[in-house]
């Protein structure tokens, strides 16, 4: 296997440079920016949600990253009609397939594939076949990895923002608790042949013992990368995550 294939990588997510445009209503700061700024720094990927009510990302921004980015866009959606048709019309790199509820501030839990396995199996197949990695995100939760691998996802991105906001609360036994699961059901879903990524609310103070799980083939990190960058710039930010990443493996 290629160095390159045994690469952590790193895909950064950049809803929050829509967050600060939106915040005005205009054209600034452009997303598209930030991620080609993101590519040059390093990412070895590009993520944006489109969710539902656009709080952030929007249709154009997507149109501009299917059309401008030179690194894989992973394209978050929720598994709505409306958004099958937007992936089918990009055909981006990836696609995960994620919850949403209106009045969430953020992605709260993981995807219940397990209550919904008919449906959502329908669901991914057209988007497979049009060629793009499907993801599924879900909770560190062996009912739902074992319903993302038997609905056909070959990708699963396990849900870290128990394990970052029981670190930042200072609930430290709990933030145990929650890295041993993740490293757990790493190992079971890599079993089954899925490939693992990991994802939501990660930072320098918690990715590492993220990054330091084997099986962990991808990180999408986003929110505290913007907020960062507001301090040192969003490429000094990507290297020292990067570094952090590259220290942990
Ligand atoms: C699925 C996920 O964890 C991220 O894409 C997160 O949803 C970022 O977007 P929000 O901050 O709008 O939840
Ligand atoms: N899927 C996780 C992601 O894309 C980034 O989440 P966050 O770092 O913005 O919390």
């Amino acid at each position: 296997m290629s160095e390159d294939e045994n690469r952590l990588r790193l895909g950064v997510n950049i809803d929050h440079v829509a967050t600060v445009r939106n915040a005005r209503g205009g054209s600034w700061p452009d997303p598209v920016r930030a991620a080609k700024l993101a590519e040059r720094a390093g990412a070895d990927g590009i993520t944006a949600h489109l969710r539902e009510d656009r709080r952030h990302i929007t249709d154009p921004d997507i149109e501009a990253l299917a059309e401008t980015l030179t690194v894989p866009l992973n394209f978050e959606m929720a598994a709505t009609d409306e958004m099958q048709a937007i992936a089918l019309r990009h055909v981006p790199h990836a696609v995960c397939i994620v919850p949403e509820k209106r009045e969430e501030r953020t992605t709260e839990g993981g995807l219940e594939v397990a209550k919904d396995e008919n449906r959502l199996a329908h669901f991914i197949a057209p988007l497979r076949d049009a060629g793009c990695r499907v993801s599924i995100f879900i909770a560190a939760d062996r009912k739902q990895i074992e319903a993302a691998h038997r609905i056909g996802a070959p990708v699963i991105e396990i849900h870290t923002g128990a394990y970052c906001d029981a670190h930042a609360e200072g609930r430290f036994a709990d933030r145990d608790a929650e890295l041993e699961r993740i490293r757990d059901m790493a190992a079971f879903a890599d079993s089954l042949g899925l490939e693992v990524h990991a994802g939501h609310g990660l930072g320098f103070e918690t990715v590492g013992p993220i990054a330091a799980i084997p099986q962990v083939k991808e990180l999408n990190i986003g929110h505290f990368l913007i907020g960062e960058a507001i301090f040192s710039g969003l490429d000094n930010a990507i290297a020292h995550m990067r570094r952090l990443m590259d220290a942990a493996r």
